[in-house]
């Protein structure tokens, strides 16, 4: 199969005040102008997506959000829609573990924020994994197959990208192999074959986010199964951003 598009998306997490992120994304739109192979996305938080929005106007980097609520208005103190948020950004990640763990989100709150995304068509980034407990007892295909499966239903074909995230990877410097991110990627593709095809399943948008550097990026991405990666920590340093997208650009 012909290798698609290598994605390397940015979470920036809950870091960064809005004078911090207009110079990262600066530092990094300087350097990374000229590279059009490699699908560059920065989520910021939200206070400063409608900033690196002007600044990324007529350039190749693409901006995410970090959560999106599934409503589209109304009394939700606090909340942000994706109707709010459409005209923003192209991309917005949901279902990643913290949110999960911090704030009780479910799968069926998941597929509800994934559906209102996809109707206001900004693409999820939608992120799936096994925590410590469930991968030492070899239950990562039971639960990837039930995120999958719960957080897509009721969509038709949807734009999307997923994100293969072991929760023991994130942030810990304990990296998952490329051998075993590909294997739950081929997985990932599998199942959202039965789900939606296989003609769907071959251009499905498959990322590995956990601990990746600019050190390991390429193992990752000459794997069969996987296009990008989502990167957390290390995407708060321009260089090293910088480094692993120069790394896997052609
Ligand atoms: O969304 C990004 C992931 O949680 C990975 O974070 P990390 O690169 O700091 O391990």
């Amino acid at each position: 199969m012909e290798k698609r598009k290598i994605v390397i998306a940015a979470n920036w997490k809950m870091n960064t005040n809005l004078d911090e992120a207009v110079e990262l994304a600066s530092e990094m739109l300087f350097e990374l102008s000229e590279i059009d192979s490699v699908e560059t996305i920065l989520c910021p938080p939200f206070i400063s997506l409608q900033k690196l929005k002007e600044l990324f106007t007529d350039t190749r980097i693409k901006l995410g959000a970090q959560n999106v609520f599934y409503e589209e208005k109304g009394a939700f103190t606090g909340e942000i829609s994706a109707l709010m948020l459409h005209d923003l950004c192209q991309y917005v990640i949901i279902g990643h573990s913290e949110r999960r763990q911090y704030f009780c989100e479910t799968d069926e709150i998941v597929q509800k924020k994934l559906a209102s995304a996809v109707n206001l068509g900004i693409k999820p980034i939608f992120c799936v994994g096994e925590n410590l407990e469930q991968y030492q007892s070899e239950q990562t295909e039971e639960v990837i197959i039930t995120q999958l499966t719960r957080g897509l239903s009721g969509l038709k074909l949807p734009d999307i990208l997923i994100a293969y995230e072991p929760i023991w990877a994130i942030g810990t410097g304990q990296a998952a192999s490329a051998v075993e991110a590909n294997e739950v990627a081929s997985l990932i593709r599998r199942t959202f074959g039965e789900l939606f095809g296989l003609d769907a399943a071959g251009v499905l948008p498959v990322l590995y986010g956990g601990s990746v550097n600019a050190d390991n990026i390429a193992e990752y991405v000459s794997k069969t199964d996987i296009d990008g990666a989502l990167v957390g920590g290390a995407s708060l340093k321009s260089s090293q951003f910088v480094s692993i997208i120069k790394r896997v650009a052609l």
